[in-house]
C-alpha cells in the first residue's frame, strides 16, 4: 500500500514581498505567489499524483495555494479540511515588523533565535515548540490515520507551522532544524511506512532565492 503525505509551504504572500513578519495576519498570495502555487500544482501533476483528502489552516495564503494547486489537479471539488492548528506561527510584537528593521533593532542572532531555534520565543509570541504543541497533535489524530490508510494526502501550511511537522517526520534535532528553510510553493514528497516512519522524501524546491522570505 501507498502511504504518500505531500506537505507544501503557500505561493509569496502579500507580506512576504514586503519581507513583514506575518505569524497570524492574513495577507493574500501575490501574483508571484499565485504563479508559484500553480507550479506547485504542476510538478505534482508530472508527479502523477491526485490526492484522497487535502488540509490547510484558517489563513487565506495557504488556502487560496491549495485551491490552485487542486485546480491543476482537476481536483476543485476536493472538500479541503481547514483547521487553526496549521496556522502560521505566532509572531507575537514581532507581527507587522519589518525583519531587516528588526536585525537592526536586536541584532543578527536575536532574530535568528526568534525566527528559527526551537525554543525562544519572540515576545509575546509562539517558539516553535509552541507551535509543535497544537500542531502535532492534530496532525497525528487527524491527518497521519489518513496516510496510513494509503490516502494520499496534501497539506498546504506555513513555513513554521510546516517546519513544526517536519521536525517529527525527519527527526530533526533543534539544531538540524536551525537550517531546514521551507521554499514558498515547493512541495515535499514523503512515503511512509507502516509505523508512521519515512521511507524515502522528496524536496520538489524551485528557486532557491525564496528561501529568506
Ligand atoms: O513571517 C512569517 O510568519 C514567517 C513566514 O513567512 O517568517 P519567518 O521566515 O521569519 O519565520
Amino acid at each position: 500500500m501507498q502511504r504518500r503525505l505531500v506537505l507544501v509551504r503557500h505561493g509569496q504572500s502579500e507580506w512576504n514581498l514586503k519581507n513583514l513578519f506575518t505569524g497570524w495576519k492574513d495577507p493574500d498570495l501575490t501574483e508571484k505567489g499565485v504563479e508559484e502555487a500553480i507550479e506547485a500544482g504542476r510538478r505534482l501533476k508530472a508527479e502523477g499524483l491526485k490526492f484522497d483528502v487535502a488540509f490547510t489552516s484558517k489563513l487565506q495564503r495557504a488556502q487560496r495555494t491549495s485551491q490552485l494547486i487542486l485546480a491543476e489537479l482537476g481536483q476543485r471539488n476536493l472538500q479541503v479540511i481547514e483547521d487553526e492548528a496549521l496556522n502560521e506561527r505566532d509572531y507575537g510584537e514581532l507581527t507587522g515588523l519589518n525583519k531587516d528593521d528588526a536585525r537592526k533593532t536586536w541584532g543578527d542572532k536575536k532574530v535568528l533565535m526568534w525566527r528559527r531555534s526551537y525554543d525562544v520565543p519572540p515576545p509575546g509570541g509562539e517558539s516553535l515548540r509552541d507551535t509543535v504543541a497544537r500542531a502535532l497533535p492534530y496532525f497525528v489524530r487527524e491527518i497521519l490515520p489518513q496516510v496510513l490508510n494509503g490516502k494520499t494526502t496534501l497539506v498546504t501550511a506555513h513555513g513554521n507551522s510546516l517546519r513544526a511537522l517536519i521536525m517529527t517526520l525527519e527527526r530533526l534535532t533543534p539544531e538540524e532544524l536551525l537550517q531546514r528553510e521551507l521554499f514558498t510553493g515547493a512541495p515535499i514528497i514523503y512515503e511512509m511506512r507502516a509505523d508512521s516512519t519515512i521511507e524515502s522524501w522528496r524536496d520538489l524546491a524551485g528557486a532557491p532565492a525564496d528561501a529568506a522570505e
